[in-house]
């Protein structure tokens, strides 16, 4: 589908953002957490080329990536259960720290919001980021003034790839499948668009994790969020 056939007609409507990787860089203080993390507990720091492949199923997932070094893995042993405990305890002790810090928001991001706005548009930030840390990054980013709602990483049971997270935030902004759309930077998100039955635009600047976002299904690709404008 074409971006005129997605936004003709269908608005104002509800647009439904990813955070990190699609409205925020906030790459440099995750891979920073992440690395105070490792070097606590005694490994060697991975750098933000590969913590922000790491990005966008959560801090769990990006904590079990970290201690991998490349992939996903799963604690098997209660060896590994506690060092995953504490991992995470460290990571969430050094994010809530750092957040915000060095994070930027894309080019492109606040004219689309702006855009949207003037038109009408309900807008609400979906991210598998933990509840803790959405709001305060809006704040320190400026961009919770565009925001009707935020749904965290942990205020449903489940995250993005399913699709409730985005079924909440369209039910609670009065919108439509007809008239919703979700923009993201992953597969997490292409996925829970899928599932939900609402359109979905993929951003190529962000941090899917294995690659491009091209094959992924999204109804658009996108290298600027100016280019829905
Ligand atoms: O994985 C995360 O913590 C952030 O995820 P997001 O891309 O859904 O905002
Ligand atoms: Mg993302």
């Amino acid at each position: 589908m074409s971006l005129k056939g997605l936004f003709n007609a269908r608005w104002p409507g509800v647009a439904l953002f990813d955070l990190d990787g699609t409205l925020v860089d906030s790459a440099p203080d995750l891979a920073a957490a992440v690395d105070q993390m490792l070097e606590h507990l005694g490994r060697s720091p991975a750098g933000m080329d590969k913590v922000r492949t790491w990005v966008g199923n959560g801090a769990q997932v990006l904590v079990r990536r970290a201690l991998a070094g490349k992939t996903d893995w799963e604690p098997a042993t209660a060896k590994d259960e506690a060092l995953f405990n504490d991992a995470l305890t460290i990571f969430y002790h050094a994010y809530g720290q750092l957040n915000g810090r060095h994070s930027e928001v894309f080019p492109g991001v606040q004219d689309c919001l702006d855009h949207l706005r003037q038109l009408g548009c309900r807008m609400a930030v979906v991210t598998n980021k933990p509840d803790q840390f959405v709001q305060p990054l809006l704040e320190k980013t400026g961009l919770d003034q565009w925001f009707d709602l935020s749904v965290g990483g942990d205020t449903l049971p489940v995250k993005k790839p399913d699709p409730a997270p985005l079924l909440h935030a369209m039910e609670k902004l009065g919108g439509t499948r007809g008239t919703t759309v979700m923009v993201g930077d992953s597969k997490a998100d292409v996925n829970a668009a899928l599932a939900a039955g609402i359109p979905c635009v993929a951003v190529r600047y962000g941090y899917n994790f294995g690659g491009s976002v091209d094959s992924l299904g999204a109804d658009a690709v996108v290298d600027s969020l100016a280019e829905l404008l």
